[in-house]
């Protein structure tokens, strides 16, 4: 696929990873892209690079344009690898090219890649760097999403390059979103905001205030597809998003060895359902708790089940806690449930961290020793309905 000119005199220069399915922790069923774009100016300018594997088939883009020594810029937007894992060939390729970065971002390349001849350009919040007929605007956005984050603006194309932000993982030959339509780039967008973003919902809320200031008619981040369709529409999404503004739905997440811990989800559901009150269920071992923070992200409440095994919760549903603690998600009502033989610590265990994240537990944890016989579920299916009243009388 050759480059694609986005403006007239930039570039979408990057690399198309049809392959990966998993991304630090995360699993990506469409792939990704990392994108770079190119910048013909007075002076020569590089948006971001790629995952280091893919660096040839952005040199060959960058090439079928100019001759890639001419670069006199190299923008780092962010320093995690999949974005900068293109610098050292393309430094050596464009000699003369100054690497441009926020003072984070020059501490990462250099902890990263220890090169002493790289020529870099810190830039502060709010500087500009004139490359003739346009400028380019720099403003850090720490921990949106490392602390070295930064996005470049382009007034005069009215062109935001916001890097991780308004990501998606989607691997495509098509670079826009209405080419591949809102329902998937609203779903991807929202996945990559749940197991990436969410955690800094304050400073993507700041971000959205500078970014709401700013005329803007394209976004191309660095992962997915380019907005220029859907703008209106996604950034009141991430404004929510970052709000931690849910529906009134619920998410029921569990494991079980021998059923009785499913039939407590599936008595639970029913009293869910009663209420009004629309239910996902996911089953740790045919889920991946990755694909369950989707759900999550829009989800007032979240039900977790483990049944006890040698004294504590299943390792899955562990890891799946483990998970949802560092990702932070916010205002959330929360209830445990399970079934034990003897001790019971499991599901007490899975109340007690959902706890610790600062989960409201408006009801007590329900915990049935062995199976559930039929009086047992009424009541789970009583818990069920009273949690889904709580749920649709919440503001
Ligand atoms: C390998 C194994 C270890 C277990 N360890 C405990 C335990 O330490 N404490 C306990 O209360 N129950 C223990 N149990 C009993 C289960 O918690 C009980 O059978 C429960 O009903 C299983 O729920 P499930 O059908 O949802 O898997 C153990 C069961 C198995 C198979």
């Amino acid at each position: 696929m050759s480059p694609l000119q986005i403006k007239p005199g930039i570039y979408w220069v990057g690399g198309i990873d049809w392959n990966l399915r998993y991304f630090h922790g995360y699993v990506t069923p469409r792939g990704t892209t990392y994108n770079a774009y190119l910048i013909i100016d007075d002076k020569i300018t590089l948006v971001d690079t790629v995952k280091h594997y893919l660096f040839d088939e952005m040199l060959d883009r960058i090439k079928e344009i100019i001759d890639p020594a001419r670069i006199d810029y190299v923008i780092s937007n962010h320093v995690e690898l999949d974005h900068s894992g293109g610098l050292p060939r393309i430094m050596e390729v464009a000699p003369n090219a100054r690497l441009v970065t926020s003072p984070q971002g020059k501490k990462g390349l250099q902890r990263y890649y220890k090169r002493d001849n790289w020529s870099f350009m810190v830039v502060k919040s709010g500087e500009e760097l004139n490359i003739g007929a346009r400028t380019l605007k720099f403003v850090h956005v720490p921990m949106v999403h490392w602390p070295d984050s930064m996005v470049t603006y382009i007034p005069e194309e009215k062109l935001l390059l916001p890097n991780d932000a308004f990501g998606q993982h989607i691997a495509s030959a098509e670079r826009f979103d209405d080419e591949i339509g809102w329902d998937i780039v609203h779903e991807e967008a929202s996945t990559y905001y749940a197991n990436i973003v969410l955690p800094y919902g304050d400073n993507v809320l700041k971000a959205l205030d500078v970014v709401g200031q700013l005329e803007i008619d394209t976004i191309a981040p660095s992962h997915g597809i380019i907005w220029r369709s859907y703008i209106d529409k996604i950034l009141p999404v991430y404004r929510r998003w970052a709000s931690n503004e849910t529906k009134p739905q619920a998410l029921i997440v569990y494991d079980t060895m021998w059923d009785s811990t499913k039939k407590i989800a599936i008595a639970l559901r029913s009293g869910l359902e009663e209420a009004g009150v629309p239910v996902t269920v996911r089953f740790l071992q045919t889920s991946h708790i990755s694909e369950i923070m989707t759900d999550l992200l829009v989800s007032k409440a979240i039900l977790i089940g483990s049944p006890t095994l040698n004294n504590g919760m299943l390792p899955t549903v562990s890891a799946f806690l483990t998970y949802i603690k560092g990702l932070r998600p916010q205002k959330r009502l929360g209830f445990a449930f399970g079934s034990y033989g003897w001790g019971g610590q499991g599901a007490r265990e899975v109340a007690a961290a959902m706890q610790e994240m600062g989960m409201e537990m408006p009801l007590d944890t329900i915990n049935i020793k062995y199976l559930p016989d039929d009086q047992e579920l009424e009541s789970v299916k009583d818990a069920g309905r009273k949690l889904g009243e709580l749920i649709t009388n919440i503001e």
